[in-house]
């Protein structure tokens, strides 16, 4: 270390880190390091657009969550990405917002300049929209709103190759009613179908992650931040109530050293680790610190609660004619495999710069009823009749603060699920019979608490992660919601335009036998086909009031103590309706401006 003393330490060179320290530095007189556990990756998995399919586990922490009680106790992988821009790295790199409703509704919860107005200058200063070639848009019917972006760093493209069969649920579509297509995905509308863009820098048709849009083009020029890897923080330091530093270890040679700040310390280590290195530095819940024997310097029992996450049914159908090629081709067929990547590698174009899906459909609670409002009201009247202590972890057995701040969530969601503008599911339609529809609302709260016996304080990759308890299906509306999710997903791949255009279509997950609740939801959780995450924990330090089991306050200062914030997934209190993405892009933008302004 060239000094020891900075403006501003941050720990997390992630999605939301690197953005901050980029932005703080564009001062020149002020100073900054990042601490960030991970190294650079520049593997090709980091860079082509086409291995966003699959899951580069060898930059990931993978620590094995909690047994889901309501999951057959089953222990699931929590994805956390270990690298130099974080989750930008390793993610699907859909770029998708939630509706203007799912913001507003983080205002409603006592964060003025949090709703779809606050957000949106920083969803546009953040991204770049470079539109598909004029053929493929007049082809495939895409259309956008450049409006809804700017000339940010972050660079969005819809990818002018489609796989053929994508027009025949496009067709489909075009026939469900009440299905609206608005056009444009990124500008807050919510329900509709879309053409959605990923985080592909169009440029040179590779990802577009935090350390290419925000850390690369500043990284030689800026003498003002520095970046050093490999480096796990274990300890916020603090003087009395005042964070002062960041104590952390190297992976390399396993000593500990401390780096302080003048101004303040950020955290910005993501949903899963903030929470722990929080409760590690004496902030959280007093009995997880008491139990793992950590001094408490500020009870806050929002530390690790509020987990939320998108639970998603992987759905599946065979379908039998398919159009060739299809997204099992490059997999399946060695000679179409080689072709495409010699056009990617010749021409930066083809199947290559594809993601998983470039469309998504989006639904109201009433649309997934079959445009039943009164349905959708039963359901919401249901749950608001709830004793709300009864489906919520123990964790908030102890906190009246807690369960107060969920009873106020709950009341925002009821609206919102009332509401034709906001969603309650995503199908993610990909041209072939992979059918991944996502619960957007999800009532379920889970935890993230400290090890009793491992404070994280050793330094090695794999030791010392929180304990995450999903907690899924805790709430029954859930499960009537992704019971309702799922048959309304059967009522689509049933149509038979579809049929007409890539033969009959059979469901295989959970398969067509299953049909009554029991037989659905033990056939799901049966079969893995339900799974707690999508990859999109967030809310485990949330921004509320501390009354309301709030952590962070609207300027993201951390409750009861000074010179410390958050910036990162963890602050969203409730999840939006959406890819998380482009709102942890916004979060850390609008973060920076409040930093700047102390
Ligand atoms: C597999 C996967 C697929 C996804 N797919 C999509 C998608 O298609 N679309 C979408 O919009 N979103 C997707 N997401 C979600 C999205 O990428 C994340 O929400 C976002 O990147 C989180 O940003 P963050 O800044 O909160 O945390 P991160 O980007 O995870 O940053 C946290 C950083 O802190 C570092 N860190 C953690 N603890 C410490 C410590 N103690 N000391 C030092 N450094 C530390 C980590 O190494 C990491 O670099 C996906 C995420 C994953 C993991």
């Amino acid at each position: 270390l060239a000094s020891n003393t900075y403006d501003y330490v941050i720990v997390g060179g992630g999605t939301s880190g690197l953005v901050i320290a980029n932005r703080l530095t564009e001062d020149p007189q002020t100073t900054v390091l990042v601490i960030e556990r991970g190294g650079f990756d520049n593997k090709p998995q980091a860079i082509v657009p086409y291995y966003a399919n699959g899951l580069d586990t060898s930059v990931m922490l993978r620590p094995k969550s909690a047994p889901v009680p309501n999951l057959n106790n089953t222990q699931w992988d929590v994805n956390v990405a270990a690298v130099v821009g974080g989750g930008s790295v390793v993610n699907g790199m859909g770029y998708l917002r939630g509706s203007r409703a799912d913001y507003d509704a983080w205002e409603a919860l006592g964060n003025p300049g949090w709703g779809w107005e606050g957000l949106l200058p920083y969803f546009r200063k953040s991204s770049t929209f470079i539109p598909p070639s004029t053929e493929a848009a007049a082809a495939w019917n895409i259309s956008w709103d450049d409006g809804f972006y700017g000339n940010g760093p972050v660079h969005t493209h819809i990818p002018s190759f489609q796989y053929p069969d994508m027009a025949a649920f496009w067709d489909a579509y075009h026939q469900e009613p009440g299905l609206q297509l608005p056009g444009e995905s990124n500008a807050g509308y919510g329900p509709g179908a879309y053409w959605v863009p990923s985080t592909i820098d169009a440029r040179d048709m590779t990802r577009s992650t935090a350390r290419k849009a925000y850390f690369d083009p500043v990284n030689r020029t800026r003498t003002n931040l520095q970046l050093l890897t490999g480096q796990t923080a274990q300890e916020i330091l603090f003087e009395g109530l005042r964070a002062t530093g960041v104590q952390f270890m190297s992976a390399a040679d396993n000593v500990t050293r401390q780096a302080f700040a003048k101004k303040e310390v950020i955290v910005a280590t993501g949903a899963i680790q903030t929470p722990q290195l929080l409760q590690a530095s004496g902030i959280g819940p007093a009995t997880v610190l008491r139990q793992a024997g950590i001094a408490i310097k500020k009870s806050l029992p929002g530390v690790g609660a509020n987990l939320q996450d998108h639970p998603t049914v992987q759905l599946r159908f065979n379908l039998s004619h398919p159009s060739f090629p299809s997204p099992d081709s490059i997999a399946n067929d060695p000679e179409y495999n080689a072709t495409v990547w010699a056009e990617y590698h010749a021409n930066k174009s083809g199947p290559i710069t594809l993601t998983s899906s470039s469309n998504q459909v989006l639904l109201s609670l009433a649309q997934v009823l079959g445009n039943n409002a009164t349905q959708a009201d039963y359901m919401v009247q249901e749950f608001l009749s709830q004793e709300a202590e009864g489906y919520l972890p123990e964790l908030y057995r102890s906190s009246p603060e807690l369960v107060a701040g969920f009873v106020a969530q709950r009341a925002i969601i009821a609206e919102l699920l009332a509401s034709p503008n906001a969603s309650v599911t995503q199908a993610s339609i990909q041209g072939s019979g992979r059918a991944p529809n996502v619960l957007l609302k999800p009532l379920s709260r889970g935890t993230v608490t400290l090890s009793p016996t491992n404070h994280g304080r050793e330094g090695d990759k794999e030791s010392g992660l929180p304990l995450v308890q999903y907690n899924t299906l805790q709430n029954p509306f859930d499960r009537a919601a992704i019971l309702a999710i799922l048959r309304r997903a059967r009522a689509f791949w049933a149509n038979p335009v579809l049929e007409a255009r890539v033969g009959p279509v059979t469901e295989t997950v959970p398969g067509p036998s299953k049909q009554t609740d029991e037989e659905i939801m033990d056939g799901l959780i049966g079969q893995g086909a339900l799974w707690p995450s999508l990859a999109h924990p967030c809310g485990t330090c949330a921004m509320m009031p501390e009354a309301l089991g709030g952590c962070v306050g609207p300027d993201l200062r951390v409750h009861g103590v000074q010179e410390l914030r958050v910036v990162d997934a963890s602050v969203m209190p409730l999840i939006p309706g959406a890819l998380l993405q482009a709102t942890v892009y916004a979060v850390a933008e609008k973060a920076a401006d409040l930093i700047r302004q102390g």
